[in-house]
C-alpha cells in the first residue's frame, strides 16, 4: 500500500489521521471557526463549501478559501462540495459542480478535492486529470445516508474509485442494524487486504456506526472525520476524544 505525504502529513501509516469539517455559512462564521481551529489538534481541514451562503459566487469562494488558507494553510486543506443527493445542503447542477471544483483545483489554495464518483465517469476522469496536473490530490467519494449496501457492493465502489485514478477512495454509509456496521468493517478489511493500492476512508454513520470512526487502524481506514465545533455528518466524535481513542488503540497495536 502506498502512503501519501502532504505538507509533511503521512497518510496510510500509523493511527488514522483526523479530518475536521468547516461548515460556516457566512464569511464571518468561517473566519471565527478557522480561528477557533488554530488551537485544535487535527490533521486535515475539510471546507464543506456547500454550507457557504456565497457558494454560487466563485470570487467569494476563492476569497474565503484564501482566508482559510492564510490561517490553516500549514495543514492540508480538502475542498468538498457535497451534492444534495449525497447529504449536502445546496442543490446544484452537474455543470455547476464540475466547474466549481475545476476553478478551485487551479486556484492554488487547496491540497485535496472531493469528487463524488457517481457524478459520471467522464467528469470524474476529467476532474482527476486536472487535479493531478495542478498537484491536487483527489478523494473520490460516495455516501448512502439511507442504508448500507452489501459488502460486495461497497468493495466494488471503492475499487471503481481507485481504478478511475483517485488518490483516496472514500465511502460513508448508514447502518440500519449492528450487522450493517460489521458489513462496512468487513468491506473495509477486504478492500485493504485484497485490492487497495492507496489509503482508504470508510465509515458507518450515526451513533451505531461511531465504532467504525475509531477502528480504522485495525480494519483499514486511514483517515477519520471528527468534529471541533459542528458536525458535518451524524456520529462524528469530538476531535480531542477521537485523538485519545486513536492513540490508545494505536499503542495497543504497536
Ligand atoms: O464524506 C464525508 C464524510 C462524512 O459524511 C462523515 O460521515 O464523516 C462527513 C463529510 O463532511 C465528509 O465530506
Amino acid at each position: 500500500m502506498t502512503k501519501i505525504t502532504v505538507k509533511g502529513l503521512e497518510i496510510g501509516t500509523g493511527a488514522p489521521k483526523i479530518i475536521v469539517p468547516l461548515v460556516g455559512k457566512t464569511e464571518q462564521d468561517l473566519t471565527d471557526e478557522v480561528e477557533f481551529l488554530r488551537e485544535i489538534d487535527f490533521d486535515v481541514l475539510e471546507w464543506r463549501v456547500d454550507h457557504f451562503n456565497q457558494v454560487d459566487n466563485i470570487d467569494a469562494v476563492k476569497k474565503a478559501a484564501a482566508k482559510i488558507n492564510a490561517v490553516i494553510g500549514h495543514k492540508p486543506i480538502l475542498f468538498t462540495f457535497r451534492t444534495a443527493n449525497e447529504g449536502g445542503v445546496y442543490p446544484a447542477s452537474t455543470e455547476f459542480y464540475v466547474n466549481l471544483n475545476k476553478q478551485m483545483i487551479t486556484s492554488g489554495l487547496i491540497d485535496f478535492v472531493d469528487v463524488e464518483v457517481f457524478i459520471g465517469d467522464s467528469y470524474v476522469k476529467e476532474v482527476i486529470a486536472l487535479a493531478h496536473q495542478n498537484n491536487v490530490l483527489v478523494i473520490a467519494s460516495n455516501h448512502d445516508f439511507d442504508k448500507t449496501p452489501t459488502q460486495e457492493d461497497i468493495v466494488s465502489r471503492l475499487r471503481k474509485m481507485q481504478d478511475l485514478g483517485a488518490d483516496i477512495p472514500k465511502i460513508a454509509v448508514m447502518p440500519r442494524s449492528t450487522t450493517d456496521v460489521l458489513t462496512l468493517l468487513a468491506a473495509t478489511a477486504e478492500m485493504k487486504e485484497k485490492y487497495a493500492t492507496k489509503p482508504l476512508i470508510t465509515m458507518s454513520m450515526a451513533g451505531k456506526g461511531a465504532i467504525s470512526r475509531v477502528a480504522g487502524e485495525t480494519f483499514g481506514s486511514d483517515l477519520t472525520f471528527g468534529a471541533a465545533k459542528n458536525v458535518s455528518a451524524p456520529g462524528q466524535l469530538d476531535v480531542k476524544e477521537l485523538r485519545n481513542i486513536l492513540n490508545v488503540l494505536h499503542r495497543s497495536l504497536a
